[in-house]
Order: structure tokens, then sequence, then C-alpha cells
């Protein structure tokens, strides 16, 4: 389903210490600097996964989300989704995904969250009938027949995320994608958007690929477990392969990154 080969990405930023005169400097000479943000990173995940992937701040998680999305296109390497390219073949491809970034929202902040799924609807050309049967089945589940008529913005975070989540499903995707999916919930938001991902997976056999600083996540919801630091893959395995380290898994990761010298 998803297979990635060597996917390298260097970002060039410019450098400069703070302070007027070094602004005037940086006027006449720029220094830069190469972030490898991705480094030969490659992993292969069979259809009905559910993939935990870590990494301390900076590691290249988000990068290689937003390759696999088709946001950011690698300098590099090979990555297909379901037999496409993400960034060659973009309409197609968003179809088959679903994305939700915890820190950014999909919706139209200003109008009730149920025109912006109207709006999707269209952008996705999903067919009326999937569409009614869909928006029905995560309103329930989902619990949002009183928040739909809400603009996003009047939404608390934890009403918010379960209208995202809704949101990235509405076109029946295979692949979803969450980065930091429950960032700033509150415990029994935590365990709802939790409890609706195990389902969604286990009913419908979605392939889940988790981005999370949050080991409780992980622990509830990932069967296996990809680490990368410096754009590199350093290990990829189980939970238990992981548990071997200790049982706090918060400790246990700790190390790793210690370890790993991430
Ligand atoms: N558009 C960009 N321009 C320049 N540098 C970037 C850009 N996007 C990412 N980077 C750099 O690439 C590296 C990897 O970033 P990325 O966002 O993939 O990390 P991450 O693992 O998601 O981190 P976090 O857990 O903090 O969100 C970082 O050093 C980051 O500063």
């Amino acid at each position: 389903m998803i297979e990635v080969k060597d996917l390298k990405k260097t970002f060039r930023v410019a450098r400069r210490e703070g302070g007027f005169g070094e602004a005037v400097k940086a006027l006449f000479h720029r220094e830069y600097e190469e972030i490898h943000a991705l480094d030969g990173v490659s992993f292969s995940i069979a259809d009905g996964e559910m993939v935990g992937y870590i990494g301390p701040n900076g590691a290249g998680k988000s990068s290689t989300i937003k390759v696999l999305s088709g946001i950011l296109t690698p300098d590099s390497g090979k990555c297909t989704v379901a037999g496409r390219t993400p960034w060659r073949e973009r309409r197609a491809h968003v179809k088959d995904i679903g994305v939700v970034f915890g820190q950014r929202s999909q919706l139209w902040w200003d109008v009730p969250v149920i025109d912006s799924f109207e709006l999707l609807k269209e952008i996705y050309s999903i067919p009326a009938q999937t569409y009614r049967k869909n928006l029905d089945e995560l309103t329930e589940t989902l619990d949002l027949s009183k928040i739909v008529c809400t603009p996003a913005r009047q939404l608390s975070l934890g009403q918010r995320m379960r209208c995202e989540i809704a949101a990235s499903l509405l076109h029946d995707p295979k692949v979803l994608f969450l980065d930091e999916p429950t960032i700033g919930l509150d415990a029994v938001s935590k365990l709802a958007v939790r409890d609706f991902i195990k389902l969604r997976n286990r009913d419908f056999g979605t392939t889940v690929i988790l981005t999370t600083h949050d080991m409780q996540d992980i622990e509830a919801l990932a069967s296996r477990i990809i680490l990368i630091g410096k754009g590199r893959i350093l290990l990829d395995g189980t939970l238990a392969d992981i548990r071997r380290g200790g049982e706090h898994i918060d400790e246990t990761v700790a190390e790793l990154y210690k370890k790993f010298d991430v």
C-alpha cells in the first residue's frame, strides 16, 4: 500500500545573527545552512496497518507526512501510496487519503461546519448517496449533531478535532494521516478520538499513520512503531520490541532518543 524508498529532502535556510548590524550585513552577504529534513527514509506499510511514526522535534515526521500526502516534493527517492506517486498525481491521490493536522484546520473558519463538509463534498466529487451515508455515520459516531451548525471558530478544541476527523473521512479514504490529532485535548476528548480511530481501522480497514509526541496515543493505537531522528529511520518494530526497554513508555522512548543521540 505505502512504499517509501530512500526519500531525501534538504531545505536551504538563510542564517544570520540577530541585531540591526547583522540585518544590514545580510543585505549584501547571505549565509545559508542546509537542513537534511529527510536523509534517506525507507519503509513500507501494508493495507490496514496502524503505525505510530515517532521522533523528537525536528526529526522529519511532518516532512514525511507532507511528502506522503503530496504537499511536499522530495529531492530524490521514491514513494507510492496505493500505487500512485503523491506529488505527481495529486488530484487522484487526494481522493485516497485523509489528513488531519492537529495544529492546523481544514475547516473554513467563519462558516458553519456543515458548510465546510458540503464544500468538501464538491471538492472531492463525493456522490450524494455516499456523502449522506458517511455524514450520518460520522455525525453519530463522533457525536456531531449539536455542533455542525456552529462556525469552526466558535468550537472548543475537542469539538473542532471531532469535526476535523469527520471532514477527513467524508470521501472514504483508504489511508488516514494523523499529525498530532490529540494535541491539547482533555482526557475525555482524547479517549473519544482514540476509540474512534481504533474502530475506524477495525471496521473499515483504514490504514492509519499516526504522528504524535503523546506516547499514550501510541500505546493505545499503534501495533507498529517507526522511529525517525535527524531525517533517518532508526528503528522499525512492534510496541513490544520497544517495551523491552522498560515499563514506562515515555521513559523508554526518551532513553531511545538518548541512545540514538537525536
Ligand atoms: N519549509 C521548511 N523550510 C526550512 N526548513 C524546514 C521546513 N520544513 C521543515 N524544515 C526543517 O526540517 C526539519 C524537519 O522538520 P519536520 O517539521 O519534518 O520535523 P518534525 O519531526 O515534524 O518536528 P516536530 O515534532 O517539532 O513537529 C527541521 O529541522 C525543520 O526546521
